[in-house]
Order: C-alpha cells, then structure tokens, then sequence
C-alpha cells in the first residue's frame, strides 16, 4: 500500500547481534563457558587412551589405570551436568524470547492500516505471529553456543592432533576443507528455499482456515473436491520445497560420511605404516583417531547447526519485513489527542479516495454531519457508502481533502484517542468465541453492572436470553453461530452502547427478518442512535425516513442530499430507488 513502504531488505547479521544476541550476553556468556568445560571434558576420553595404551598397559600400572579411569568418569560427570544446565539455560531463554517476539509482533500486526489486513490472508499473518519468530530458538538456544562450542574443540583438537602428527593432520585437512567447500555451496542454496517454506506454509494454512471457516458454503455448493484439490496443491507445493532441501542436505550428509571416510582410510594407511616404521605408537595413533573425531564431529554438527541458523535467519527475514511496515498511528503527525469533551460534528471537505492508484471511488465528497444527527448513506451496490464509512472510522485516508472532527483535522489526530469516541455496527456483525456478556463487555471491559444492564435491556437481548438455561452466560461458538441473525444483530447494538461512544458507524444489515424481530432491532437501534452522530449505511426505510439527511450515492458521488420528504418531492434519483425497491 502507498502509505505502507515494504523493506524486502534481509536482515543484517548485525542486527540480528544487537538485538538478539547482545542483550543476552551474560547468559549466552555462560552458555559458552559451559561448553567449554562440556567439550574439554570430552577429550579427557581420547587423552586417557594414549596413556592407557602406551603407559598403562605397556607398564602394567595399576595405580595409573585408576587414576585414568576416575578422571575419565569425572570428565564425563562433569559433561552430563554441564550439557544438563546448558539446555536448562539457553533452551528456557529462547522459549521466552519467542514469546515476547511473539507479542511484538503480534502488537505491530494489530496497529497496521485496514488496509493491510484487506490485502493480506489470516493464515499468512498467524504464520508470521506463531511460526516464523520461532528461529531465534536456534540462536539464542543451543544452536549458537554449540557452534561456538564446536569451533573450539575444532581448533583444540587440530592442535592436538599436529603435535601428535603433522603429516596426517595435514592429509585429513583436504577432504574436510572439500566439505567446508561443499557446506557453504549448500547454505547459499538453501536460505531461499526455507524462506520460501515459510511463505507456502502461511498460504497453506491460509487458504486451510478460510475453507475451515466457509464449510457451510463449500458444503452448499457441494464444492469440497475443489477446496481438497486446492488443499492438496498447496501442500503438494510445501512437499516439493522440503524435498529440495533435503536433497541438498542429503548431498551434504553423504559428501560427509564419504569424505570422512577417505580421510579415515588415509589414516589407517599412513598411520599403520608410521606405527610399522616405529614412528608412531599405538597410544598416538588412537588418540589420533579419537580427536579426528572430535575435530570432525563438530564441523559436520556445524552443517546441521548451519541449517538451523539458516532457518533462522529466515524466519527473522520474514519478521523484519513485517516489523517495517508502518503502523496507521505511527505518523508523526499524529499527535492531537481528541478531548474526551468531543461533540462528535463530521465534516468531509472535498474529499476523494482511491484504493488503487488512478482508480477514484469517491469525488469531491462534501458532508457535514451536525453532532447527534443521523446522517443516511444510500444508494446503488458499489456507489461508496462503505468507503465513506471506512473514511470517517479513519480505516481509511483520504487521498486528497479533509475530515474533521468538530475542528481538528482527522489527519493529525491520534487514532486510538479518536476511536475511544466511536462505535460500529457491522453487517456481519463479528462475535468472538465466548459468552454473550463477554461479547457485549467485549468494547468495554471495566463496564459497571448497571451500564451493562442497561445495554442488554436497551438492545432487547434478555429477551432471548431469558429463554437460554445459561441466558447471558450462553456460549455463542466460533463466530456467534449458535445465534439467529437477528440475536447477533441485538448483541452487537449491545455492545456498541455499553461503549457508549459520541459517533456511531452503522452498516445496517439487509437480512429479512420477521417483523417481531425487526421492531426490536429498529428500536434497539434508536436507542443506540440516540444523542450520537449516526452515519448509517441505510436499508431500512424506518431509519432513513428518520434521518435528519439522507446523500444519495452514484458512482462516487453525492448526487442528492436532504431529508426523506425533501427528497421524495425532488422526484430525483432517491424517489427513483423509493418507488423501485421495498428496501433501499
Ligand atoms: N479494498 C478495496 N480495494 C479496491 N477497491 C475497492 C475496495 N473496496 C471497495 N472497492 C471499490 O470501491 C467502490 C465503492 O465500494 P463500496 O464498498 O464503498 O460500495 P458500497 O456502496 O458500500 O457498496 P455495497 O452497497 O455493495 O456494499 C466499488 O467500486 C468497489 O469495487
């Protein structure tokens, strides 16, 4: 969108150090030191076994077998307690950077512009809330400790295994620079393709939780193949990009054990050979081969810990982009608080509105909405009543004019401040999972009991409550489908009132209800009306008939405006849909 400018840009490696790792120093600090000792430990084994070997048991020295036994089993003591308090530590720590990752994202996603989520599937956004902040767990947690780690006991062991030969350290070296070679080949190649999982995923699941959500109308119109073929593409697509980075990952697992094995052979060739011509003994050579071990595993452990790390920083790839984009409060120029002394008069000035670039919805608009009016939107499918609705809730922008709130300039207000004083009704009224009181207290959760009294009997609610076993306590399931159209209607009115807001946007709905309900609905609306300015997307004629203006819409523009009777005598556009349609 205009106003949000994406930042595709990866994340830096630095800034991944400042504000992930950095913070973490002192912990990730002793994480280090922890696996130190942990991997120093782990050479006591191949250290002891030279002594064994050339020592030991060539002197037959009991004394020396104990005391290489008890610091081999300390060492390994001493391993098991620090690998135990190392995951304790740095696996705890990540847990609860996701969770604070996740509430920062989740905290940005919620003050991007309607626009936003218009344009972006609810799948893709639990995606990048739940999944992709999930990465760090790498960093922080063991992942890059153990890469530190691992380097270290790399590098000791290289050292080790020169004093002890130079010339098979050397020939070892050529194959394992050929799979460092063949590692960073693969990582280059991969990072793509996990960035790309994470995309799939959210697509899938995305489209997962919409066909979830709209069974009644697959169901309706028997259209569950086409929704599984959908399904089943998309999670043929997630199958293919896993099995392109396995194949990489396998081709770095085989290069491995391959090249691996090669320097191993090398070894037994020119080790035996060493050992025959009396330059190596028994003892060297199998303290030779124990540190290569310890010198190979961790560059091999390394390539999986590369992964992971590749993972992550895919994953954070995807966080940042989100985390750039502009929140709709973030403007500087939002500073104006709206006084809690609001009128609540509306006045659009000359304003226009595209969603699409040089594609105008609404020209030159000019309303004034006088504080406690009611102010009628009608007219044709797609003349722009919603669009002006959306531009008054400030879900929108205008592209060019002005909206102003009594005299401040919408442009300059802060947001949250404005919406405190509004209220709205919508057509498809959403109701969370829950109780009816926890939906109507849903705008207002420190409500009093009166003030939530009064709501419930204003908008008729108790009158189907009463009848529930549970009345207000009555769950509504997912959506509100437990209820009728018309009792959804009557909780959200309720909850519109408990907020008690200076201006209401109301979309009324056009479902046909019986005309029981709908008197109490209209009444329950004039309750909500009363006293506030009302801009209402009108299909009933009660309502517009009541309304102190009624605009009339086509095709972006106000064409006729006045009241019902003024209207009617004008014999204009609006007498044209009066006289056409029972309902408007
Ligand atoms: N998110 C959007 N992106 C692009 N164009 C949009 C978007 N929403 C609406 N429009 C277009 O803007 C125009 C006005 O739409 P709007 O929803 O305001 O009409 P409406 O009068 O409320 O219609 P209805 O009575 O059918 O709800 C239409 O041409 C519509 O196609």
């Amino acid at each position: 969108m205009k106003e949000n400018q994406t930042n595709p840009k990866k994340v830096s490696i630095t800034k991944v150090f400042k504000d992930i790792v950095w913070p973490r120093w002192k912990l990730l600090l002793i994480g280090l030191i922890l696996i130190i000792i942990n991997r120093l430990c782990g050479l006591v084994l191949p250290g002891a076994s030279k002594y064994l070997m050339d020592d030991v048991v060539v002197n037959k020295d009991f004394e020396m077998l104990k005391t290489v036994v008890i610091a081999v089993i300390s060492a390994i003591f001493v391993q098991a307690i620090s690998s135990f308090a190392l995951t304790r530590l740095l696996s705890v720590e990540a847990q609860r950077l996701i969770a604070q990752l996740r509430v920062k994202v989740q905290k940005h996603v919620m003050s991007l512009p309607i626009s936003y989520f218009d344009n972006t599937k609810s799948g893709v956004l639990v995606s990048r809330i739940m999944s992709d902040v999930e990465g760090v767990r790498n960093l922080v947690g063991t992942g890059l400790v153990q890469l530190i780690g691992g380097s270290i006991t790399a590098i000791i062991s290289f050292f080790l295994l020169i004093n002890i030969s130079p010339s098979m350290t050397f020939f070892v070296l050529v194959p394992i620079s050929i799979f460092g070679l063949i590692s960073l080949k693969a990582f280059k190649f991969i990072r793509p393709i996990f960035r790309k999982r994470g995309k799939i995923r959210a697509e899938v699941t995305g489209r997962l939780t919409e066909s979830l959500n709209g069974v009644r109308i697959i169901k309706g119109f028997n259209a569950e193949e086409q929704e599984n073929k959908i399904f089943e593409a998309g999670t043929i697509r997630l199958y293919e990009n896993v099995k392109k980075s396995l194949t990489s990952t396998a081709i770095m697992t085989s290069s491995s054990t391959f090249l691996l094995g090669v320097a191993s052979t090398g070894i037994m060739g020119i080790g035996g050979y060493k050992i025959i011509q009396g330059e190596l003994s028994i003892g060297d050579f199998l303290a030779f081969t124990l540190y290569l071990g310890f010198m190979i595993a961790p560059i091999v452990q390394m390539s999986n810990i590369g992964s992971q790390l590749t993972e992550a920083f895919a994953g954070l790839d995807r966080t940042e982009e989100l985390m750039n984009l502009s929140g709709e409060n973030d403007d500087d120029k939002r500073k104006e608080e709206v006084p809690n002394t609001i009128q609540g008069n509306i006045i659009l000035k000359d304003v226009n509105f595209e969603y699409e670039e040089n594609k105008e919805v609404l020209h030159d608009i000019n309303i004034e909405a006088k504080a406690g009016t009611i102010t009628a939107l009608v007219g044709s499918s797609g003349s722009g009543k919603t669009t002006i609705a959306s531009l008054i809730a400030s879900f929108l922008n205008p592209t060019s004019g002005k909206i102003f709130i009594d005299d401040q300039d919408l442009r300059f207000v802060d947001l949250y401040s404005y919406r405190q004083h509004l209220g709205v009704v919508l057509q498809d009224d959403f109701l969370f999972e829950g109780s009816i009181e926890e939906n109507i207290k849903f705008s207002n959760p420190t409500a009093t009991e009166e003030e939530f009294k009064n709501a419930v009997d204003a908008a008729y609610v108790s009158e189907f409550t009463d009848r529930f076993e549970e009345g207000l306590q009555t769950i509504i399931g997912e959506r509100g489908v437990k209820l009728s159209g018309g009792q959804r209607q009557r909780v959200a009115i309720a909850r519109a009132i408990i907020a008690d807001p200076k201006i209401i946007i109301l979309d009324e709905a056009t479902s046909n209800l019986d005309t029981e309900s709908e008197a109490l609905i209209q009444e329950s609306l004039d309750r909500l009306m009363k006293g506030r300015t009302t801009i209402v997307i009108a299909h009933r004629l009660s309502t517009i008939q009541k309304a102190d203006q009624i605009l009339v819409l086509h095709q972006g523009n106000i064409i006729e405006q006045g009241t019902h009777d003024e209207l009617i005598e004008k014999e204009g556009r609006y007498h044209q849909l009066y006289k056409y349609q029972a309902r408007i």
